[in-house]
């Protein structure tokens, strides 16, 4: 038996193979195949590479500026993959000039506050974050203001070598609104993020990216995606459960205190002894083989 842990309040015990499936709340464990070609949307292009699903950002003529219908779509295709058995995991990318320039300009310039906050304006981005599948942010060109902070809500960045990251919001008369005041500092730390978000204008290329952690790989613009899908297949190839809980108790590290990081990551790991694939994964290794996951 052991107890569950959700933020720090502690729910009923559960018996080790019932947590598994439990602490996989949401997490697609019976999940549907797709046996449809992927939907065609109007600003995003969605494709599979084996267990891999790949979203390109697809609005060339404003580079990628994210409007609330291209994110609306990000979030279906996002979910779509992350209810599909066959993907494991996910790269999203722009084209070379931009990954994305930020949120649509144009299409904000005249909300006003009380219609913003009634319609939680562009609320609906955080939906992202909840989905379960590790992605991957194959990022060229620029990833200014909203889409630096798109790729910060991915869980690895890899940058092309001409990527720009920046946060140009304060140039706008406005402050970063999808979490650059909060992930920028604990990627780059707090000296760094006050510069690039107070003046606008100190931007990262890519090597500065690499230097300051906030990217994790810098490959040729024409390999990125490459380079990218291989890292998710890669990834795709685990076991799901372990994948999934793994994304998810780091995930836990920006929210709660080390000790009840640790908490969750212990029970994590107990209850996937609940699991075929840690059954298969440690017979694999006495074995000498390599294991055979079926993600249950
Ligand atoms: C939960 C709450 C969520 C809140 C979310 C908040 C999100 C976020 O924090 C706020 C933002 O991102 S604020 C945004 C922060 N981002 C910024 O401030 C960056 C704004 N962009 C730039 O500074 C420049 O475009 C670049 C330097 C990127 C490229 O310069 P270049 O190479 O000379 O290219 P160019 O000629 O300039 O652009 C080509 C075409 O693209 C168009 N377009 C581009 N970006 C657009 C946008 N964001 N929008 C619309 N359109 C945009 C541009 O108008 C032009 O179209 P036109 O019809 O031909 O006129």
């Amino acid at each position: 038996m052991l107890r569950t842990l959700v933020g720090s309040a502690i729910l009923k015990p559960l018996s080790t193979q019932t947590a598994a499936r439990t602490f996989s709340t949401g997490l697609a464990l019976k999940q549907a195949a797709s046996t449809e070609s992927p939907k065609q949307y109007d600003n995003i292009l969605v494709e599979t590479k084996g267990k891999v699903g790949l979203i390109t950002l697809n609005r060339p003529k404003a580079l990628n500026a994210l409007s609330s219908q291209l994110f609306v779509e990000i979030n279906e295709a996002l979910r779509s993959f992350d209810a599909d058995k066959d993907i494991g995991a996910m790269v999203i990318t722009g084209s070379e000039k931009a990954f994305a320039a930020g949120a649509d300009i144009k299409e904000m310039k005249d909300n006003t506050f009380i219609d913003n906050y009634k319609k939680n304006f562009l609320g609906h981005w955080a939906e992202m974050t909840e989905i379960k599948k590790p992605i991957i942010a194959a990022v060229n060109g620029y990833a200014l203001g909203g889409g630096c902070e798109l790729a910060m809500m991915c869980d690895i960045i890899y940058a092309g070598e001409k990527a720009i990251f920046g946060q140009p919001e304060i140039k706008l008369g406005v402050i970063p609104g999808a979490g650059g005041t909060q992930r920028l500092v604990k990627a780059v730390g707090k000296s760094k993020a006050m510069e690039i978000i107070l003046t606008g204008s100190v931007n990262l290329n890519a090597t500065e990216a690499l230097q300051y952690g906030l990217v994790s790989k810098v490959v040729p613009a024409d390999q990125l995606v490459d380079e990218a899908v291989k890292t998710a297949s890669k990834i795709a190839s685990m076991g799901q459960p372990s994948v999934q809980m793994a994304k998810e108790a780091i995930n836990k590290s920006f929210d709660v205190s080390l000790d009840a990081g640790l908490r969750w990551e212990r029970i994590f790991f107990q209850a996937l002894f609940g699991t075929a694939d840690q059954k298969e994964g440690m017979a694999a290794f006495t074995e000498k083989r390599k294991p055979t996951f079926t993600n249950e």
